[in-house]
């Protein structure tokens, strides 16, 4: 029998929604035995450390919940098998990609890791279970994962919830633990409305009853895409507005500050920047747009496609501006990097705008040095090399045209620094790429005795004040600030 109670679950997927995600229900739920599981050794390894700052993820608040929890009722373990045998109640939170084969290449989420899940979970369960999709699929995917489980006939029920997860990186924590809303979706028999039972029960630990919304399964996985197509779109509109600021002499800043007083717009989510990045934004919208061709909406189609040309626009302006104000051409310049990370306070990369923009740099000859406070150099030469090997056909930009460059030449060009100043030394520009809080405490005049002249700064992030760049002698470019 379904049950509508728990207690034990497991997730599938220790990675940057599992792991939090999973730490958060182990402290709200001392009496739940909750056990991350994963296939990557090195990342449950790193889960397991002794030493919290070895913690395969940067996510403030996070060490101290694990520290909590973990070795209490909260276990990292690579036996998978176990794990589904043990647990009432799976969550699937596995990455769900951009497909960079086949059909739908660019466009479709790659499901296969789900499906994996979905097989495994069929093959190994020896009871009744309660499959919840954590991770981000398309609408209708439930219908594909209960297809797989019933077709192994070993003579359990298993009801299917979708459970998107709303969670920011860099305020995961406290994104979790204060959430907006809890989103289940279910199957409307009186099994998935047990299933739908037992998960509002974890959840009512620490969620208040009204901002658990129960809907129909279609809904809830179709919210999930459509809040993050809605979230980048208010970016690459704030973002196509401060270009027409920078010819205008208008400010984005005050036209966003304008806007958004208005109740009816919200004051939130509209800092225009270099461009979005994360692992979400730009893969969530190509689904959305994937599944609206496929059921031939090609308008609809088009118009969220829309938000992540801008997007690329928005990327490509940068690096353009940074070559045209540097008269024609960056090569053999040094370029200083302030930041890799996609955002603040985390130490993920997936889509960040800096990659982009070091591209099309490296493609002019640039030396760029970079510093990041939580970014390792392992990661950054990741990075470039995997878009090396992907240029993806869907960018508007001008890197999808580029000739790959070999890994040999990158690294004659690209050195990473742990020490900013060392970043910044003899440079003839820096860019501000992430708005860590700790570049608007540097010593800028010390910086500008340390550059070549004309010293110039690109602050894609608009947090260093332009008026004190320009007042110690920097020639200063900010996104959206019209002269
Ligand atoms: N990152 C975010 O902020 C965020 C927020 C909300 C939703 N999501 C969604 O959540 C999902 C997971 O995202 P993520 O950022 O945590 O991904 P991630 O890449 O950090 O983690 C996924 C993990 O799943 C593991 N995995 C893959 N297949 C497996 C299998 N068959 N068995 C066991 N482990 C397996 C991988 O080894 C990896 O460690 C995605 O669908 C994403 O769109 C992400
Ligand atoms: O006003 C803004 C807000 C964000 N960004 C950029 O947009 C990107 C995404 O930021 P954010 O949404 O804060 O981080 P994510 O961790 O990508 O979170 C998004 O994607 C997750 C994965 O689906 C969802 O769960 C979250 O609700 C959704 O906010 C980053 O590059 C930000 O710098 C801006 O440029 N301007």
């Amino acid at each position: 029998m379904i049950p509508n109670k728990v207690n034990s679950i497991c997730c599938i997927g220790a990675g940057y929604v599992g792991g939090p995600t999973m730490a958060v229900i182990a402290k709200q739920c001392p009496h739940l035995k909750v056990t991350v599981v994963d296939v990557n050794k090195d990342r449950i390894a790193a889960w397991n450390d002794e030493c919290l700052d070895n913690l395969p993820i940067y996510e403030p608040g996070l060490s101290e919940v694990v520290a909590e929890a973990r070795g209490r009722n909260l276990f990292f373990s690579t036996d998978i098998v176990s794990a589904i045998k043990e647990s009432q109640m799976i969550f699937i939170s596995v990455n769900t990609p951009t497909k960079t084969y086949g059909v739908g290449k660019g466009m479709a989420a790659d499901l296969k890791f789900v499906e994996l899940c979905a097989r495994q979970i069929a093959e190994i369960a020896n009871e009744d279970k309660i499959i919840v999709e954590k991770s981000t699929l398309p609408v209708r995917t439930a219908q594909s994962i209960k297809q797989i489980l019933s077709a192994y006939q070993n003579g359990c029920q298993f009801r299917v919830l979708s459970n998107p997860e709303f969670l920011a990186e860099g305020t995961a924590i406290s994104d979790l633990l204060n959430a907006d809303r809890v989103l289940i979706g279910s199957e409307d028999d009186e099994l998935g409305k047990r299933a739908e039972e037992a998960l509002v029960d974890i959840y009512s630990h620490w969620i208040p009853k009204e901002r658990i919304i129960r809907t129909r399964i279609w809904s809830s996985e179709l919210s999930k895409l459509t809040a993050n197509a809605f979230l980048a779109q208010r970016v690459s509109s704030i973002n196509a507005i401060s270009a027409l600021c920078e010819q205008t002499g208008a400010d984005v800043d005050e036209v966003a500050h304008a806007i958004g007083m208005d109740s009816r717009i919200g004051s939130k989510f509209l800092k225009s920047s270099v461009g979005f990045g994360g692992s979400c934004f730009q893969k969530d919208i190509l689904n959305l747009v994937y599944l609206c061709r496929h059921f031939n909406l090609p308008e609809v189609a088009d118009y969220w496609e829309q938000v992540v040309h801008l997007n690329d626009y928005q990327k490509h302006r940068f690096s353009k501006k940074i070559i045209d104000t540097l008269f024609n051409t960056v090569s053999g310049k040094k370029i200083a990097f302030l930041g890799w990370a996609f955002k603040k306070n985390t130490n993920d990369t997936r889509e960040s705008a800096s990659i982009y923009i070091a591209d099309e740099l490296l493609q002019d000859q640039a030396e760029i040095h970079i510093y990041d406070p939580k970014v390792s150099e392992q990661q950054i030469f990741s990075d470039l090399e995997f878009l090396q090997n992907n240029r993806r056909e869907y960018h508007l930009n001008n890197t999808s045209q580029f000739e790959a460059m070999s890994m040999d030449k990158i690294r004659k060009l690209v050195h990473v620094h742990s020490d900013p100043y060392a970043a910044m030394h003899k440079a003839h520009a820096i860019a501000v790429l992430t708005e860590w809080d700790e570049f608007k405490t540097y010593d800028w005049q010390r910086i500008y005795k340390d550059m070549l002249k004309p010293a110039f700064t690109f602050d894609g992030r608009n947090i260093l004040s332009k008026r004190m760049l320009d007042e110690i002698g920097f020639e200063t470019y900010n996104i959206g600030k019209g002269d």
